[in-house]
């Protein structure tokens, strides 16, 4: 039985307080009153890099919680959540996503390629480092964690000439005004999931992964299906030099027809930058996993393995 105030759990910071409280927002209006319950992460009580105290450290409280009934429902950062299977669970909804891509936010508001040979910028996502030295620029890449605030309290500060951060983040703050420049997927490719968000249940709770559903956009679970089976077929996690983007894209067939399918991106990067792999592909939207497991097939034919080792 859902008891009759839905209990949505989210950490608490701003970021994860506002898109928790959208999704608590969407149910009380759909007739289902829900109420935020703050839990804490380790990812919130370390300030060490997430490559170092490893996967799942802004999700697994969230999910004890959920297993212990002390929530009804997690509301994750898809890009946070480790891709290997929880049978006991499950994604009951994947809202609609949030323009994927990374942003640069920077002394002066100039684009990355008006930053001088020796500039700093910010950034500690392997994924990120990888592809910003792939550039070539000669920019000094420098770590940077904590709370999104922070991260741009570096800039405003002038502690560094610039940070790169997801764009969906500072949308969902409402900051969107600090960006410089929004990267092209083709210049760096975001992280698989990024922008988009997992709003889970216990498995057992039927009733309640109905009513979740009713808040699932199809075309943004398919692209982070394909997306997380790339990074689930490379055996990388969350913090590996992946990027993969997959969006659903009009085709039209032999006879001229328009057709939905997915068209899918990625890439894997040597964190200095040295070397890059991308590869594309299309498929049809109802097979999104296959689709990004071929892919990521393809790329470990092409030595993906040995720039994630
Ligand atoms: N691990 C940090 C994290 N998890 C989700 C987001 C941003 C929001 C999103 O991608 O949905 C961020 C911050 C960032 O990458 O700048």
């Amino acid at each position: 039985m859902t008891p009759p105030v839905l209990r949505i759990g989210t950490r608490g910071s701003l970021l994860a307080t506002t898109q928790a409280g959208h999704v608590a927002q969407a149910l009380t209006d759909a007739g289902h009153p829900a109420e935020l319950v703050i839990i804490k992460t380790q990812g919130d009580k370390s300030a060490a890099p997430v490559t170092e105290i490893g996967v799942g450290v802004f999700t697994t409280e969230l999910r004890v919680a959920l297993r212990n009934d002390e929530i009804d429902v997690a509301v994750h950062s898809y890009k946070d959540l480790p891709t290997a299977p929880e049978p006991d669970l499950v994604i009951a909804a994947v809202p609609p996503r949030e323009d994927a891509r990374d942003a640069l936010v920077s002394n002066g508001n100039r684009v990355l390629g008006a930053l001088p040979v020796g500039a700093t910028v910010g950034t500690s996502a392997p994924r990120r480092v990888a592809q910003l030295r792939a550039l070539g620029l000669g920019l000094e890449i420098r770590p940077l964690r904590g709370n999104l605030d922070s991260r741009l309290g570096k800039v405003a500060n002038g502690e560094l000439d610039a940070v790169v951060v997801a764009r969906a983040g500072l949308a969902r703050i409402g900051r969107t005004e600090v960006i410089a420049e929004a990267f092209d997927p083709v210049v760096l490719l975001p992280a698989p999931a990024q922008g988009a968000l997992a709003v889970e249940c216990r498995a057992d709770d039927a009733q309640l992964v109905s009513t979740l559903a009713t808040l699932d956009d199809p075309s943004s679970r398919a692209a982070v299906d394909a997306e997380r089976a790339v990074l689930a077929a490379l055996e990388a996690g969350c913090t590996a030099p992946v990027g993969a983007y997959a969006e659903v894209v009009e085709s039209l067939d032999d006879d001229g027809r328009i057709f939905l399918e997915l068209s899918l991106r990625a890439a894997v990067a040597a964190v200095d930058g040295s070397d890059v792999i991308r590869s594309s592909a299309v498929g049809p939207i109802e097979q999104a996993a296959q689709v990004g497991r071929a892919l990521a097939a393809e790329m470990l034919e092409s030595g993906a393995a040995s720039l994630l080792a």
